[in-house]
């Protein structure tokens, strides 16, 4: 099987898996698996498809600007310039772009500030710390229309090959080294963002 054929088939089976659990709502989201290093190479998403079916339409290959590599009708996904910036800033293997309903409100609670930091959870550990007393920071940027411009302030936060940024009322994007860990670190966040709104909520209603 050609490196492309494995890429494909481990981006496919992500795409399944989150799209079992509706994280694809409207469209939304987009994915992305690095294929070369020298010059970078991924497949991503066909922009504008319903990501719960799966055809062999669904990605297609791009060059270091995000461009088609060669001939084709398909369209790159909207936001594969956020993908860019990863893969060209990082040595990281997968990126991974979801909209979840937690993970909008807790980008709209949190936007003012800036960010939003997590401790003394277990499921910590998935971002590989392993301190007793570890934090993990999730930096949230504004939603700009303008691509180009949304991708150079979430560049501003790809400094590390695994890493997660919020974009406010828009939605998170997770990477990491292979796609295992991009989808590790995806999973991390959802589940503090659902724990967070939950504890929040249950907190009020005691009060
Ligand atoms: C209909 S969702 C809004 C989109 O503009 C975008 O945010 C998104 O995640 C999906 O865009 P796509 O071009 O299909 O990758
Ligand atoms: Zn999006």
């Amino acid at each position: 099987m050609s490196l492309m054929a494995k890429r494909w088939e481990e981006l496919a089976d992500i795409k399944r898996v989150l799209a079992r659990r509706d994280w694809f709502p409207g469209t939304s989201g987009n994915l992305a698996i690095k294929v070369d290093n020298e010059p970078v190479s991924f497949l991503v998403t066909a922009s504008g498809k319903d990501k719960t079916k799966e055809t062999n339409e669904d990605f297609l290959l791009v060059d270091s600007k995000g461009l088609p590599v060669g001939e084709t009708h398909l369209k790159p996904s909207a936001e594969t310039l956020l993908h860019v910036e990863i893969f060209n800033k990082t040595n990281a293997g997968c990126s991974l772009h979801v909209h979840t309903v937690d993970n909008n409100v807790i980008s709209e609670l949190y936007g003012d500030k800036g960010s939003i930091t997590f401790k003394g959870q277990e499921i910590i550990k998935a971002y590989g710390l392993w301190d007793e007393d570890a934090e993990f920071t999730i930096p949230i940027i504004y939603n700009h229309a303008h691509i180009p411009t949304l991708a150079a302030d979430f560049a501003e936060f790809v400094k590390e090959d695994a890493g997660a940024v919020l974009i406010r009322n828009h939605g998170i994007t997770a990477w990491g080294r292979d796609a295992l860990e991009a989808k590790k670190y995806l999973e991390a966040s959802e589940f503090l963002f659902s724990y967070h709104l939950k504890l929040l909520a249950f907190k009020r209603a005691l009060v």
